[in-house]
């Protein structure tokens, strides 16, 4: 997967280059570009911003630079190949674990995070007649500018991809990871001392019994999703719960 960001703050994705990440670009699983929005200004002061029309507080970024930056970047990719741009804005979509692994099937992402108020709602028209552009929002909180949530969708998305992480199975019984554990959270984890400040281990972890393991962890994702989480069971299958989840 080829991945670009333009960013008035390269910097802001440093942590690209290390960890998870990091490994999958060494191992050319991942192909991550990350440019300074500033290069495609012309003034003096790199002036990336303006006042809003129509009025009201902060700015607004200006066309120029993110058209002449998508285009570089767009024409830079294999003759007719289109990303799929993702934006990160307080006001798109949720991002979401089903989000993360259709993305993660995309051979190119560009990722467009901004600051201020906002990217000049011409520049998503321009590139959403030509390309599958995605406004993404990552949670119900304020932020300062989307390069934080690109951090979160990257690393979403990376960890899907063949190869980056170490043990393939590891991703299959993520919390929100669809199918075996049907939208539920994780439960508890446990590992070496068994015994840590005076508290032990749960008995049934200890009795090599699968059967009773697996049941133990499904009552206990249960338990900590109805804690937590309920509108996740509220929304699942009922069918994806037998007599015993019932009885929880
Ligand atoms: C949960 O918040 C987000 O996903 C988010 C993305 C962006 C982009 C901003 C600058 O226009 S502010 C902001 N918040």
């Amino acid at each position: 997967m080829r991945l670009d960001v333009i960013t008035i703050f390269p910097e802001y994705l440093e942590p690209l280059n290390v960890s998870l990440v990091g490994k999958a670009r060494a191992r050319g699983v991942l192909d991550v570009r990350v440019h300074d929005l500033r290069d495609w200004t012309h003034d003096k002061h790199h002036t990336v911003d303006d006042t809003p029309y129509g009025g009201g507080p902060g700015m607004v970024m200006k066309p120029e630079p993110w058209g002449e930056a998508l285009d570089s970047v767009i024409a830079s990719g294999a003759d007719d190949a289109r990303p799929v741009i993702v934006v990160p804005t307080p006001s798109g979509k949720p991002f979401t674990q089903r989000l993360a692994v259709e993305l993660s099937a995309q051979p190119w992402l560009v990722f467009t995070p901004a600051r201020y108020e906002g990217i000049d709602r011409r520049v998503i028209e321009e590139y959403g007649d030509r390309c599958d552009v995605r406004e993404v929002s990552i949670g119900d909180y304020v932020l300062a500018g989307g390069e934080a949530p690109v951090l979160v969708m990257v690393e979403a998305v990376a960890r899907l991809l063949p190869g980056v992480l170490g043990n393939a199975a590891s991703h299959q019984d993520d919390s929100f990871a669809p199918g075996v554990m049907a939208d539920l959270l994780e439960g508890p984890v446990y590992t070496k001392p068994p015994e840590w400040r005076g508290r032990g281990i749960p008995e049934v972890l200890l009795s090599g019994h699968h059967g009773k393991i697996a049941r133990w962890r499904r009552d206990e994702a249960l338990r900590r999703t109805a804690a937590n989480r309920p509108d996740l069971i509220e929304r699942a299958d009922p069918a994806a719960f037998d007599k015993k989840d019932r009885d929880i």
